[in-house]
């Protein structure tokens, strides 16, 4: 039996003014969380944007449960199936959180009332929300209108939840809290998670893609992502100011990741972070970029 990916991404390019945001980028992605890194600027918005329908891309194909889709009809049944945390949710003014939610439904097509409040009422106690939900969005800390731009996302349980750094300004309880609602998505659904937080990365996905300079410099197992970095991260009594980055503990020695040990160095169990660090440091070797 064949499996159709959710989402297949070939050879797709955007460029803004000259820019390549994105530049030949190919993905096939299926069930489960695939964490998405890369620094500022690397087209991580970009691609979640072409994969949401937001954004046409210059060049390439973006195939979605496996259409092509084209036409105001074929778009519409393919964001019936997806959710979209964007990286900046713009809220109508005076809503309160419940309204907010309540009003991406509607948009969303759920027309039976009593259906649709039970529905909005589920999401919001997922994300924790449940017992703010009647406050104005504008008294919502940054944190919670964090998780409200989720809970609109979970709508309707969708196949695919494209999620554009939803755990930025959440305070680590609710870090927690929403990871657990992930890796619930995760199980059935296809979630690409866009995120600066490598810890979160490493709690929950099983498959990591990097992203620099709009190309794909990784695409694998989270746990190959960090074997690269084996031998290469150490615990050492003075800075490196050759490593890749050293920097010093809150036990007093310096973490050093880089390229060779430290005299009287000890080798320390490597991370994500330093894995990644590793990697963009190597582009930035070969291509004279500051990484
Ligand atoms: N609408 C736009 N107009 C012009 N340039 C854009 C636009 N959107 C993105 N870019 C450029 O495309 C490149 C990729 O941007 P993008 O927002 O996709 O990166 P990112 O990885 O999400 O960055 P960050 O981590 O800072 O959110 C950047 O050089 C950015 O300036």
């Amino acid at each position: 039996m064949t499996v159709v990916p959710t989402v297949a991404l070939t050879g797709v390019t955007k460029r803004f003014r000259g820019t390549a945001a994105l530049d030949d980028v190919h993905l096939t992605l299926g069930p489960g969380i695939t964490g998405l890194l890369g620094p500022n600027g690397a087209g991580k918005t970009t691609l979640l944007r072409i994969t949401a329908t937001v954004l046409t891309p210059g060049a390439g194909e973006v195939v979605l449960f496996g259409t092509r889709p084209a036409g105001p009809e074929q778009l519409a049944a393919v964001r019936r199936r997806l959710g979209y945390l964007p990286q900046e949710m713009g809220h109508p003014r005076g809503f309160t959180g419940f309204g907010f939610v309540d009003y991406m439904a509607v948009l969303k097509e759920w027309t039976d009332r009593a259906a649709r409040h039970a529905e909005v009422r589920r999401v919001l106690e997922l994300v924790d929300l449940d017992g703010v939900a009647a406050r104005r969005v504008s008294a919502l800390s940054g944190g919670q209108r964090r998780r409200l731009g989720l809970a609109q996302a979970l709508l309707g349980d969708p196949d695919l939840l494209l999620l554009d750094e939803p755990t930025t300004g959440v305070d680590p309880g609710q870090r927690v809290t929403l990871r657990q609602v992930l890796s619930r998505a995760g199980e059935r659904s296809t979630v690409l998670l866009s995120t600066h937080q490598t810890e979160d990365v490493a709690a929950l996905c099983d498959r990591v893609v990097v992203l620099d300079g709009g190309r794909v410099r990784f695409d694998g197992a989270v746990a190959d992502l960090v074997a690269t970095a084996a031998g290469r991260v150490w615990l050492a009594d003075a800075p490196d100011p050759a490593a890749r980055a050293s920097w010093r503990t809150g036990t007093g020695r310096h973490r050093v990741v880089g390229q060779a040990a430290p005299a009287g160095a000890e080798p320390a169990e490597p991370t994500l972070e330093d894995a990644y660090l590793l990697l963009l440091g190597e582009r930035a070797r070969t291509t004279g970029v500051a990484a």
